[in-house]
């Protein structure tokens, strides 16, 4: 089975590290443009060789994690380049811009949109770790496009991976996205700035920082290269949800303003309920 990872970073790196244990019979082909990573890659046992978009014929399955702004350009390059059997699905946290930018590609049916909720602030194949897929969800957007046999070996893969599927169409994915993963980015890199800018000697701030403050600003340490087209291609999601955020902020400043105490204890009572939630 000739397996190709597009990006050998902390997502597909990750990928390709668990699926070793789960096909032995894999020979996994890293492509990427960073050839440090490459290096970086082989050396970390997470590829067996190196390869290049035009082997792309010989492949079994092409797995594309690469940054969101990268994928739209060279998805259809790769569909262009795949044999009749070959499944491709992409790992990217925008799925509109995706399925748009594929939508009417002869090879549409070899796609599948996916976007696995998992990952850390860190990236890079240094940042790959096993066992990052297992229990968590990966949202299938238009899975009716792909052909009813690459689903089933995709299906049985996100399985044997640990993970859920949830299915989705790829608006809504980019609207609940929005607040749930981008909407939280935001909020961490602004945090981070706004305690970095608030004293010059950062030391003496950091050196009171505990636990509370470093779990809220964990999501600060993550890459702008990957981060920033995810917020240009879901702009429009993405400045809503801070609207709402934004106006909650403005509220709570007014309850502390008031001394409307009650207001304020309610307010968190109320989002305690994240407890139930998120158990
Ligand atoms: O936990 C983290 O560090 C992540 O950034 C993971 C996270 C998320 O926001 O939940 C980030 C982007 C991916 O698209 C999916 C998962």
């Amino acid at each position: 089975m000739n397996i190709y990872i597009i990006g050998t970073g902390l997502i597909g790196g990750s990928m390709a590290l668990d699926i070793k244990s789960i096909y032995d019979d894999a020979t996994i082909f890293g492509i990427d443009a960073n050839e440090k990573h490459l290096e970086e890659a082989i050396n970390l046992g997470i590829i067996d060789q190196k390869a290049t978009e035009n082997d792309l014929i010989n492949a079994d399955l092409v797995i594309v994690a690469v940054p969101v702004d990268v994928a739209l350009v060279i998805l259809p390059e790769i569909l262009n380049k795949i044999g009749e059997q070959t499944l491709v699905f992409d790992v990217g946290s925008t799925k509109n811009p995706i399925c748009e930018a594929i939508e009417n590609h002869p090879k549409r049916r070899n796609f599948m949109a996916c976007h696995p909720i998992a990952g850390t602030e860190f990236s890079g194949p240094k940042a790959a770790i096993k066992g990052l897929y297992e229990g968590k969800t990966n949202i299938i957007c238009e899975v009716e496009k792909t052909t009813f046999k690459l689903q089933e070996k995709a299906k049985d893969l996100f399985k044997k991976l640990g993970m859920r599927i949830r299915y989705m169409d790829p608006k809504s994915h980019d609207k609940h996205i929005a607040y749930v993963s981008h909407l939280s980015h935001i909020s961490s890199f602004m945090l981070g700035k706004t305690v970095i800018e608030k004293e010059k000697d950062e030391q003496d701030i950091f050196d009171m920082a505990g636990s509370g403050f470093e779990s809220t600003v964990r999501l600060a340490k993550s890459s702008p290269a990957m981060w920033t087209p995810i917020f240009k291609q879901n702009k429009k999601q993405v400045i809503k949800s801070l609207e709402e955020y934004i106006q909650n902020l403005s509220n709570f400043k007014k309850l502390l303003e008031d001394d409307n105490y009650e207001e304020v204890y309610n307010e968190m009572q109320n989002t305690n309920r994240i407890k139930e939630i998120l158990k």
